[in-house]
């Protein structure tokens, strides 16, 4: 089977590394690259590192250029995604990369990004129960928020086992390219390097109710959660640290063992060997999440801490690792399980 895909948002980051994994996937034969305010110029200038794509010219994003493909991606800013996909027919398979479709709850999405709400796709992160049966076969793919999706992964065992209770805090430290390559201000050189600054603090993030809804879906009891962002000076990567009150008596060997067996068989989890703990480094490039658990007996509480690409795992190879399962190819194909070091 070869799939013709088309990236929306190629010059971007989000974009890029789709091509990036892409390039390396047997099944796919890459079509339209498509932006905005660089249509018109080579892809190598804003990709140096997809020398096979270098010459290809950048195309307006549109149902005209994205039309005739088997799988679009679409890695472009929030609000742009619904109208494009609905031009796209229904026998195409788009993978949304944006923030569109990953909410269940029309008053969180007004509340959080404005707007209308353009309705609830499949959601990208197969780890999650249940996640697989709805992504075979889809031809929507809402791929996760790079926080959530390692701050999910962190602490759905727990509340699947009922070893804490529903009230979750999650810090997670990121690197400058979860931002996207537009320059912003907070990120300008002297702003960020050497320095790391909490962002979105006291609940003001919009990746809360991700969180929320992903949570509370495992717990199946609503889940509180309180997220704070913190910008790191790192192009890639996440450091997330999710900690929850225990429920009841346990220690570190027991929650070890309920992560272990809830992960064992998911080709892209690692529960690292005790005493040890993720970083970031150690899965750039890599569609891996690197987890390790400890109990913290004095404080009452189990602390979970999770390193991803938020490039790779965090948004591209999430999605896909969705685009697989929903052409009933092996999930784990063209996706890199090294990372790159140091
Ligand atoms: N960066 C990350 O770690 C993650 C990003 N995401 C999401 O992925 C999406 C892309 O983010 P990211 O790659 O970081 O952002 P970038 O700013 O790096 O790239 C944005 C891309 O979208 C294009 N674009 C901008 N406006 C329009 C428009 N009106 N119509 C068509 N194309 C447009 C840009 O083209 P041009 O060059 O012409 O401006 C560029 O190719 C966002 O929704 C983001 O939230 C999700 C998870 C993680
Ligand atoms: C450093 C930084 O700015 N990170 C972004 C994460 C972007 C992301 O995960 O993408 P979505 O916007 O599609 O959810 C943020 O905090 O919003």
């Amino acid at each position: 089977m070869t799939v013709k895909v088309a990236v929306a948002g190629a010059s971007g980051y989000a974009g890029g590394e789709a091509l990036r994994l892409l390039l390396a996937h047997p099944e796919v034969e890459i079509g339209a690259v498509t932006a905005a305010s660089s249509a018109g110029t080579p892809l190598g200038q804003h990709q140096p590192h997809l020398v096979p794509l270098a010459g290809r010219i950048l195309q307006e994003t549109s149902a005209e250029t994205l039309g005739g493909h088997d799988v679009v991606f679409l890695a472009l800013p929030h609000g742009h995604s619904a109208e494009i996909a609905a031009q796209l027919g229904p026998d195409v398979l788009v993978v949304d990369l944006g923030a569109d479709h990953r909410l269940t709850s029309a008053a969180d999405w007004q509340r959080w990004y404005g707007g209308d709400h353009a309705g609830t796709w499949p959601y990208g992160l197969p780890e999650l129960p249940g996640a697989r049966e709805k992504l075979a076969g889809t031809k929507r793919i809402a791929v996760p928020g790079c926080f959530p999706t390692g701050g999910t992964l962190a602490l759905a065992p727990a509340l699947a086992a009922g070893l804490v209770r529903p009230e979750v805090t999650i810090t997670a430290v990121t690197g400058t390219s979860g931002a996207g390559k537009s320059l912003k201000p907070h990120l300008l050189g002297s702003e960020v390097m050497g320095s790391a600054s909490a962002y979105g603090v006291g609940g003001a993030h919009r990746h809360t109710p991700e969180f929320a809804q992903n949570l509370s879906s495992v717990a199946g009891v609503p889940v509180t959660v309180s997220f704070t962002p913190v910008l790191a000076p790192m192009p890639r990567g996440i450091l997330t640290t999710a900690s929850a009150p225990l429920a009841g008596e346990t220690d570190t060997a027991a929650a070890r063992a309920v992560y272990e067996k809830a992960y064992q068989a998911e080709p892209f989890v690692q529960v690292l060997p005790e005493g040890s703990w993720p970083v970031t480094s150690a899965t750039l490039g890599s569609n891996n999440v690197q987890l390790q658990v400890a109990v913290d007996a004095d404080a009452g509480r189990l602390v979970v801490v999770a390193a991803i690409d938020n490039l790779t795992k965090g948004t591209a190879g999430g999605a896909i690792q969705s685009m697989n399962i929903a052409l009933g190819l092996p999930e784990t194909t063209g996706l890199p399980t090294v990372g790159v070091a140091p």
